[in-house]
Order: structure tokens, then sequence, then C-alpha cells
């Protein structure tokens, strides 16, 4: 394993326990910020996530964007693949995808131009880690080669560190929203 590798995995290691903490201490109500961000863009198409382990819940403001406009979530194609994005609507029926996220029972492929991207661990800078599979990365290289597309972290603020370590083929955030409010970047 390469150095960068074993950063990664120590980071990704710490960022897990603070995930989880946070998830045993939170509330309802904490997509509220997800939610007004979102507001601003209805009716483009969005893809949320079906919520695994300790991530933060997306779908409550997943349900209110549906009402203006097309949602789907990710579906896993394999690895070293993009993903593909699925319709899905609120009460739709759902199956297990791989490494257990649900995906919608049916496929009805569509690509979404504003992502909530789900994360382990942000920076400062709009660096993030995920699983570790490059999906998310993958994916965004694909979407932002054809159009302007949008990513949103959405976590815990007990997610963010310093700095993370970066890769050639990592994509960055646009924004991260979090339980306690909306960070933007400053890149150039
Ligand atoms: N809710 C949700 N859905 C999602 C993602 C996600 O991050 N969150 N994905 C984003 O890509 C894809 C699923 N990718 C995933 C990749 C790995 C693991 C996972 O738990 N991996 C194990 C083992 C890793 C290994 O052995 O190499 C682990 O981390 O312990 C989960 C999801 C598509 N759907
Ligand atoms: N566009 C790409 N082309 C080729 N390899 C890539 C690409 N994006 C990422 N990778 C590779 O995939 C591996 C995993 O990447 P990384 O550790 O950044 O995943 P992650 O962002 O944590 O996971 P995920 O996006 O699935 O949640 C790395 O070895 C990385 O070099």
């Amino acid at each position: 394993m390469s150095d960068l590798a074993d950063i990664k995995a120590a980071a990704r290691k710490a960022a897990f326990a603070a995930r989880r903490a946070a998830h045993e201490a939170a509330g309802p109500g904490e997509a509220g910020h997800l939610s007004q961000v979102l507001a601003g863009h209805r009716g483009v198409p969005l893809s949320g996530y079906m919520p695994i382990r300790t991530e933060i819940d997306p779908v409550p403001a997943m349900e209110e964007a549906a009402a203006h406009g097309p949602v789907c979530v990710p579906v896993i194609q394999g690895a070293g693949l993009p993903l593909k994005f699925s319709r899905w609507e609120p009460g739709c029926r759902l199956k297990e995808g791989p490494f257990g996220a649900m995906i919608p029972e049916v496929d009805d492929f569509i690509e979404p131009e504003i992502l909530i991207v789900p994360l382990v661990a942000f920076d400062r800078s709009g660096g993030r880690l995920g699983y570790g599979g490059g999906f998310y990365d993958r994916t965004l290289e694909m979407l932002r080669a054809k159009r302007p597309t949008l990513a949103i972290g959405f976590a815990y603020a007990a997610q963010q560190v310093e700095a993370l370590p970066l890769e050639p083929t990592d994509q960055p955030l646009d924004m991260v929203v979090t339980e306690a409010g909306v960070i933007g970047f400053d890149r150039g």
C-alpha cells in the first residue's frame, strides 16, 4: 500500500468515529439547511442517496425536491466504473444494492446535474474522503466533462478535518451542507 493510501485509511478510521458520535447525538431536522439550498435549484435533476451505516439522512430534503423535479439515487455498476443513477420517488419500491444501500426496484436511469454526495470526511478546501472505491470521483469526472455539475457534500459538522491528502483523481466538492449550516469554498 502506498503512503497516501495509508494516510487516507487512517483519516477514514478517525472520521468514522467522529461520524458515529455525531449520528448518535443527532435529532430530527438535520436536513433543514440542505432543503434550503435545494430550494434555490428547483426542477434540476438531483441525486440523493439512501443512507447507510451512520451517514446523515438526506431523505427529507429529497422528498421535498421530488415535488418539483426528478430525483435519483446512485446504483453501483461495478468496481472501477462510474455510478449510474436511477429515478427515485418518495415511497417507491426499493431493493438492496451492493454494499447495503437501497436502490429502486426498477431501473430508470437519468443523469443528475446536482449531486448530494455522501462522505466520510471533508476538509477546509472542499476535499472529500469516501469509502475508498473512487465511485464519486469517477462519476463527477464523467458528469463534469459533459456539463456544469454541482457537488454538494452532506455531512455532520463533526466530519470536518483540517486538510485531507489529495490525489489527482479526487473531484472537489462545490459546497458542504451540515446540520449546522452551509460551507462554501474559496478556490483559485
Ligand atoms: N448511502 C450511500 N450510497 C452509496 C454510496 C455511499 O457512499 N453512500 N456510494 C459511494 O460510493 C456507493 C456505494 N459505495 C460503497 C463502497 C464501499 C462501502 C463500504 O462499506 N466498504 C467497506 C469495505 C471496503 C473494502 O473492504 O474495501 C468499508 O468501508 O468498510 C460502502 C459503499 C453508491 N451508493
Ligand atoms: N477518475 C478516476 N480514474 C481512475 N481511478 C480513479 C479515478 N478516481 C479515483 N480513482 C482511484 O480510485 C481509488 C479510490 O479513490 P478514493 O480513495 O479517492 O475513493 P473515495 O473518494 O474515498 O471513495 P468513493 O468516491 O467511492 O466514496 C484510488 O486508487 C483512486 O486513484
